[in-house]
Order: structure tokens, then C-alpha cells, then sequence
């Protein structure tokens, strides 16, 4: 990016105000509102079905919301010209022909975006697609196919980034260059807005914080004070979790598995855990404390399960 961006009359790159979107009977979105700091990279995150992908279309412009709207640079998105410098979007499916090569399909995109040429080259060296250019996409692995979604959604070298699970099929090596791409285009005045049903990867990455679930917002804020608010929580083994499970839910707390096998509890202190177990009669193999992390703060919100 070239220079820092600021928003003439609305300090927040993107602002959603009361979105709900309804497919048939079914509420993908429930009157979320949330606003995305310029210049911030803000993580969308909510279990699988959550309504993230449902709710980052409408904020693009890809999904005409039931009700309620998104402004992106202070403006309606329903009302926004096509500006690939403003606004670039990596949505799956990334459109590609599996017959095409990379370079053939960013070169179409970049002629009807009404960007040069020589962009494509550099956008394939940023996401490190340049020695696979000339390959067929269908030839490609599901890793180059999203640094190949990144590429087109680079090519303006937008204001804005949106990204959908853009993580996702990437490996270890990956993951962190695209921490510093989009660290980079933060602090170059560039805005954020990815989506991950991930938090802990995410986490390391973003500013901002939003979560969803169920269509409805249940946090929103920096990325420090939802470290903070974590506290600690009560692990325990047993070989009858479902059980102590539902014995914690009946008094007030919260579980969810972890994924070493151990129950992680929310809410009721070791003590209280352990008198529950005992009245009625679980067995418990092991019981300690830990500070809670991002992922127990998330389950904690959201309730943890996917649907
Ligand atoms: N085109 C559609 N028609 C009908 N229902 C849909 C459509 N798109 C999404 N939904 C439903 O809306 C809800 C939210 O889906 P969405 O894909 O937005 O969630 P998500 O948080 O992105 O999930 P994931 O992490 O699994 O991608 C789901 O119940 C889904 O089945």
C-alpha cells in the first residue's frame, strides 16, 4: 500500500448496523451490529455455521440483507461502485476455471477491474504463486488455491481487506506469512476484516475482536482485553464426562472438551466441581486448574459446539 487511509466523516472502515438475514425460514443473521476499526485487523470468528460467511456477503455487497446494512467507508454498500482499490474480497468459491491458469485468471480480473497488467505479476510474488503462474488452477493444491483467492483479492491493493476463513488450507508456513502480510498492511493504514471458526491462530493476528453466534453478536473488542477477562478454569479427566457434564450444567457452569481428552469447566470453582463429581458418584482420574485461554474465553461465549 501506498499511503496511510483515513475515512472522510466515519472513523470505522466498515460499519454494520441491525443486518438480519433470513434464507426461507431460517435466520442466518440476527440483527448484528459491529463497527471495524481503519487501519485494524478484526478477526469475524463463531462456530461453524455461526452465520460469519452469510454476514461477511452482505457486508461486501454479495448478499442483499433481509434488514439492517453495512456502510464501508461511511458509504451503503448496496449503493458503493465496484472499486477493487477500496475494497478486496476473498470469498469462497474464488471463481477460478480449473482449465485456466493462475495468471490467465487474475490477468481477467485485473482487465475488468480496469487495473494494469503488470499488477498480476506482483500480486503472484506477494502470495508466492509466481513459479506456479503458468499451471492450470485445477492442477493447484487447496493451499495455492487460497493464496490464489488472496492474489485476486490483493490485485487493488485495496483499503480494505475482507476474508473469509482465509487460514484454511494453509500450512504452518503459510499461516504465519499471511500473519505478516496482513500485520504489514495494517500498519501501512490498511483495514482487516477476516473470518475464522479458529481462534487461537487468528488470535496472534488480529487487533479486534467480533463474535458471533447463532446470527446474533455475543463480543465485541480488542483482542488485550478479552485476553484479560479470561481468568482461569477447572480441568478435569474422567471416564464419565457426559455425565459430570451435565451434573456442571445443572449448577450454573459450562463444559466443553479440550483436545488432549480433558473437560475444561467454566464457572465453578475446583471445589464445587469436585463435590458435584462425588455426590453422584463420578470418578474423577484427575482435576487441576489453568489460566483460561482465547479458545475457553470463545467456547465460553458461544457454547462451544458447531451446528
Ligand atoms: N444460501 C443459503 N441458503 C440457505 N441457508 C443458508 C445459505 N447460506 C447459509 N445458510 C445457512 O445459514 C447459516 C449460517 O451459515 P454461514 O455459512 O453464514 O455460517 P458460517 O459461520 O460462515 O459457517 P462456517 O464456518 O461453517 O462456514 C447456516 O445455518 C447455513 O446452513
Amino acid at each position: 500500500m501506498t499511503s496511510a487511509r483515513t475515512f472522510v466523516g466515519d472513523p470505522a472502515a466498515i460499519r454494520v448496523e441491525g443486518l438480519t438475514k433470513h434464507y426461507g425460514r431460517r435466520t442466518a443473521v440476527d440483527d448484528l451490529s459491529f463497527t471495524v476499526g481503519a487501519g485494524r485487523v478484526t478477526g469475524f470468528f463463531g462456530p461453524n455455521g455461526a452465520g460469519k460467511t452469510t454476514a461477511l456477503k452482505a457486508v461486501v455487497g454479495l448478499a442483499r440483507p433481509t434488514a439492517g446494512r453495512a456502510l464501508v467507508g461511511g458509504t451503503p454498500v448496496m449503493s458503493l461502485r465496484p472499486d477493487a482499490r477500496r475494497l478486496g474480497v476473498y470469498i469462497e468459491p474464488c471463481g477460478a476455471h480449473p482449465g485456466r491458469t493462475g495468471r490467465a485468471h487474475l490477468r481477467s480480473l485485473a482487465a475488468l477491474a480496469g487495473l494494469p497488467r503488470r499488477r498480476v505479476g506482483e500480486v503472484l510474488e506477494i502470495v508466492g504463486l509466481a513459479a506456479a503462474a503458468q499451471r492450470r488452477v485445477g492442477t493447484y493444491s487447496m493451499g495455492m488455491r487460497q493464496r490464489l483467492g488472496l492474489a485476486a483479492a490483493l490485485l487493488g491493493d485495496p483499503e480494505i481487506l475482507v476474508l473469509d476463513e482465509p487460514v484454511n488450507g494453509l500450512d504452518p508456513q503459510g499461516i504465519r506469512w499471511l500473519r505478516t502480510l496482513l500485520r504489514d498492511r495494517a500498519a501501512n493504514g490498511g483495514t482487516v476484516l477476516l473470518s475464522s471458526h479458529m481462534l487461537g491462530e487468528a488470535a496472534r493476528t488480529v487487533d479486534d475482536v467480533i463474535m458471533i453466534d447463532r446470527g446474533r453478536l455475543v463480543h465485541e473488542g480488542a483482542i488485550r482485553d478479552l485476553e484479560r477477562s479470561g481468568g482461569s478454569v477447572v480441568v478435569v479427566r474422567t471416564a464419565d464426562a457426559e455425565r459430570l457434564s451435565r451434573l456442571v450444567a445443572a449448577a450454573g457452569g459450562r463444559s466443553t472438551h479440550d483436545d488432549d481428552g480433558g473437560l475444561v469447566i467454566e464457572g465453578l470453582d475446583g471445589a464445587e466441581v469436585a463435590r458435584l463429581a462425588h455426590r453422584d458418584g463420578v470418578l474423577l482420574e484427575e482435576i487441576g486448574h489453568r489460566t483460561a485461554s482465547l479458545e475457553d474465553v470463545f467456547f465460553g461465549l458461544t457454547g462451544g459446539a458447531d451446528r
